[in-house]
C-alpha cells in the first residue's frame, strides 16, 4: 500500500470538480501538487490525510477495474465538492455522499455506507479536517463481511473504533513487511511512544519480543503465548490477515489476557465447574441407583451384609447370574441393584418370566418373531426380550421353568450371542447380561432331565443364594417399618409403628413367603389396627383357628427347624416367653449341629455372635472360647 498526499486548498465549485494527475497519485481528487498532510488521528497538521493509493483512471486496465470501484470525494469546508476520483466521479454517488455525511456528521460517525446506482453498498470512511473533509469510498465487488456489517450495523465505526482503541485489547498491525501500520494508543503508551511513533517502524524495533514478522512470514496464528515485555508477561494472540485472493498481507497482534495469573484464573475456575459437573454427575447416578439399588435392600443381618457384599463384587463383572432362594426373599430386587450397579445401568433391564407365560410364547416372547409368522402376530413381526435388551441386562425370572426347547435356542444365544426369531432366518445378535432367577432345585431338575446341564453352567456363571427371611429375623423390625411407611406413603397417611411385642411376635414367625408375606402381614394389621401402634391382637393371631396362623410354615425336606410354640396360640401376653423358648431352643439345636461353634452357629441362625454369646449367657452356657 502506498500512502499518497493531498492537499485541498483552494474549493472549487462542484462543477469543476478536479482531477489528480500526480505520477504516483492515489486515486484521490486532489489537484496536482498538492501538500503532504499527516495523519487525521494526530491531528498535528490539520490540513493533511492519509489516503490509500489509487491510480487515475486513464492507467491499466487493472487500476481502471479498481478505480470502478473506489473513489475519493473531497468537500471545502463550505460542504462543497472540490475534488473527486474513481466512483466518486459519478455525480450520483457523489451527491449520495454528500447527503449522507450531513446526516452522519451530527452524530460524529467516520463510517457509512450509501447506496450506489447498482443497488451495491458503497462503505465510505471520512477522513475530516479543518479545511476539507475527504471520503474515501469503495464499493463492494463481493459478498464482503466488512461490506455486509458496515452496510447492516449503522454504528460500525463505533465498533471498529473500539476494537482499535480497547485499552483491554491492546492491538499491533504489521504490513506484509513486518512493518508496523497500526498500534492502539494503549499499546503506544505501554511503550512509551508518542502517538503514531512506532508506526512505519519494523515490528522488532519498535515491540519487545515481537513475532509478528515470524507470522507475516509464516502465515500461521500463534494463540494463548506468553509474551514478555517491558518486564511483564501478557499473554497474546498474533494472526495472519489475508485479503480477498488468499494472499498473505498483514498481521496482527493482539493481548488476550493481561498476564498468565489471569489465564490462571480463568483455568483454575473452568477446573472447579469441571469437577462440580463431575460431582453432579456422580450424584445423579447414585440417585438412579438408588432408585433399584442396595438401598431398597433393606436388612443388615450378617446373611444381607454378606448378600451385599456379593452382589457389590459381582455387578461389574459382564458374567451371568443366577440368584436362588425362596419365593419373596428379593431375588428381583437384587436383580436390579445388580444391573444398576454394572456398567450397564445406562441400558435397559428387561424383564421376562418363563412361569407367568403359556409354553407356546415362551419363544416368541423371548427370541421375538418375524412379520406373519403366526396367527394373530403383529404385521410387522416383533422384537424379543433378548433383542430389546441389546446393551442392557435380561432378567430372567423362573428360569427354571423354561421349556426344553426354548433351553437349546437359549444356550445357544449365550454361547455366541446369535438368535433367530420365531419363523424367521436371519442370524440376529444380541448383547446383553443375563440375570437370572429361580427357586426351584436345578440339582434335581438336571437329575431328571428337566433341565439341562450345560445351560445350567451358562447361567449360573455366579450363582447367589438369597436367605429366608427365618435366617435373618434380626432384620424384621426395619422391613416392618418400611412397609408401614410404603404403606402411609401410598395412603398419604402417617406411618404406625409397631409395639414391641408386636415384633417379638412377627420375629417369632417362620415366614414361608419371605418378605413378600411379612409385607402383606403388616399392611394388613396396619389397615385393620385401629390405634398408631399396632399391637399383636391386630395381626388377628387370637381369633385364628389353630393352622389358620400369621405365617404358617411350610414343611421343608433340608428344614429340620421345629415350628414356632405360638402357631395358633390363644394366649397373647404368653407371646414375649414363648418367643424366648423358641429361640433358645433353635440356639441349643444349632449349638448341637454345629458342636459348639458359635460362628456358624449365629451364621446359621441368622443372628450377629454377640447376641448369641448375650443368649447363651442368659441360657447358662459358660464363657467358651470363640470358635
Ligand atoms: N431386602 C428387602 N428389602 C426390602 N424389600 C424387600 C427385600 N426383599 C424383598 N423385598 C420386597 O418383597 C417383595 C418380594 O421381593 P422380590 O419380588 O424381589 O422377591 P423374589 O425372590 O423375586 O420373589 P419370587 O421368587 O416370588 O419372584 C417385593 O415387594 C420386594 O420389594
Amino acid at each position: 500500500m502506498v500512502l499518497c498526499k493531498l492537499r485541498a486548498t483552494s474549493p472549487d465549485p462542484p462543477e469543476t470538480v478536479k482531477r489528480c494527475d500526480s505520477a504516483r497519485f492515489c486515486g484521490c481528487a486532489g489537484p496536482p501538487g498538492a501538500e503532504p498532510v499527516s495523519s487525521p488521528r494526530t491531528g498535528q497538521h490539520s490540513t493533511e490525510v492519509s489516503l490509500p493509493s489509487m491510480e487515475t483512471q486513464d492507467t491499466s486496465a487493472k487500476d481502471t477495474s479498481l478505480n470502478d470501484l473506489r473513489g475519493v470525494l473531497v468537500l471545502g469546508p463550505d460542504g462543497k465538492q472540490v475534488a473527486a476520483s474513481g466512483i466518486a466521479l459519478q455525480p450520483e454517488i457523489a451527491n449520495r455522499i454528500t447527503s449522507g455525511w450531513q446526516d452522519v456528521r451530527r452524530r460524529q460517525r467516520r463510517l457509512f455506507s450509501v447506496e450506489a446506482p447498482d443497488g451495491d453498498p458503497v462503505v465510505v470512511v471520512v477522513l475530516p479536517s479543518s479545511d476539507a473533509t475527504v471520503f474515501v469510498a469503495m464499493e463492494r465487488d463481493s459478498r464482503d463481511a466488512l461490506f455486509e456489517f458496515v452496510g447492516a450495523v449503522d454504528f460500525a465505526g463505533d465498533i471498529l473504533a473500539h476494537f482499535l482503541t480497547n485499552p483491554f485489547e491492546a492491538l499491533a498491525v504489521v504490513d506484509r513487511d513486518a512493518i508496523i501500520r497500526y498500534m492502539s494508543p494503549v499499546h503506544e503508551r505501554f511503550f512509551g511512544l508518542r502517538p503514531g511513533a512506532g508506526v512505519g517502524r519494523h515490528t522488532t524495533e519498535v515491540i519487545e519480543n515481537s513475532r509478528l514478522d515470524r507470522v507475516v512470514e509464516t502465515g500461521k496464528s500463534e494463540i494463548g503465548l506468553l509474551h514478555e515485555m517491558r518486564g511483564v508477561t501478557r499473554v497474546v494472540a498474533r494472526h495472519p490477515i489475508r485479503n480477498s485472493r488468499g494472499e498473505l498481507v498483514a498481521a496482527i497482534g493482539q493481548i488476550m489476557f493481561k498476564g498468565p495469573e489471569q489465564l490462571q484464573a480463568l483455568s483454575s475456575e473452568v477446573s472447579k465447574l469441571k469437577s462440580e459437573v463431575a460431582f453432579y454427575r456422580r450424584e445423579l447416578s447414585d440417585l438412579r441407583n438408588r432408585s433399584y439399588g442396595l438401598d431398597q435392600m433393606v436388612g443388615d443381618s450378617l446373611a444381607m451384609q454378606r448378600l451385599k457384599q456379593q452382589i457389590v463384587k459381582v455387578a461389574p463383572l459382564d458374567v451371568p447370574v443366577l440368584l436362588t432362594g425362596e419365593s419373596g426373599t428379593g431375588k428381583e430386587l437384587a436383580a436390579h441393584a445388580i444391573h444398576k450397579l454394572s456398567p450397564r445401568r445406562d441400558g435397559t433391564m428387561v424383564m421376562v418370566n418363563a412361569a407367568a407365560l403359556p409354553a407356546t410364547l415362551v419363544e416368541s416372547e423371548l427370541f421375538g418373531y418375524e412379520a406373519g409368522s403366526f396367527t394373530g402376530a403383529e404385521r410387522k413381526g416383533r422384537k424379543g426380550k433378548i433383542e430389546q435388551a441389546d446393551g442392557g441386562s435380561l432378567f430372567f425370572d423362573e428360569v427354571g421353568d423354561t421349556p426344553a426347547e426354548v433351553q437349546v435356542k437359549l444356550l445357544r444365544v449365550l454361547q455366541d450371542g446369535t438368535f433367530q426369531r420365531v419363523g424367521g432366518n436371519d442370524l440376529r445378535r444380541s448383547n446383553f447380561r443375563l440375570i437370572s432367577a429361580s427357586n426351584r432345585n436345578f440339582e434335581a431338575m438336571i437329575a431328571e432331565g428337566t433341565f439341562r446341564l450345560d445351560l445350567f453352567y451358562r447361567i449360573g456363571g455366579v450363582t447367589i443364594r438369597l436367605p429366608a427371611l427365618r435366617e435373618r429375623l434380626e432384620d424384621i423390625p426395619l422391613l416392618a417399618d418400611l412397609a408401614l411407611k410404603q404403606f402411609a406413603d401410598r395412603h398419604g397417611q402417617r406411618a404406625k409403628k409397631l409395639s414391641d411385642d408386636a415384633l417379638v411376635l412377627l420375629q417369632s414367625q417362620r415366614w414361608p413367603g419371605n418378605v413378600r408375606q411379612l409385607m402383606h402381614t403388616v399392611e394388613r394389621a396396619a389397615i385393620f389396627g385401629e390405634g398408631d401402634v399396632i399391637e399383636p391382637s391386630d395381626f388377628g393371631i387370637i381369633d385364628a383357628e389353630p393352622g389358620d396362623t400369621l405365617a404358617t410354615p411350610v414343611p421343608q425336606a433340608t428344614d429340620s427347624l421345629p415350628a414356632p410354640l405360638i402357631s395358633g396360640a390363644r394366649q397373647p401376653m404368653l407371646v414375649s416367653s414363648a418367643v424366648e423358648q423358641v429361640e433358645e431352643q433353635l440356639i441349643r439345636q444349632a449349638m448341637a449341629k454345629f458342636n459348639g461353634n458359635k460362628k456358624r452357629v449365629a451364621a446359621e441362625l441368622g443372628i450377629s455372635r454377640s447376641y448369641l454369646y448375650k443368649r447363651l449367657a442368659q441360657m447358662g452356657f459358660g464363657a467358651e472360647a470363640e470358635t
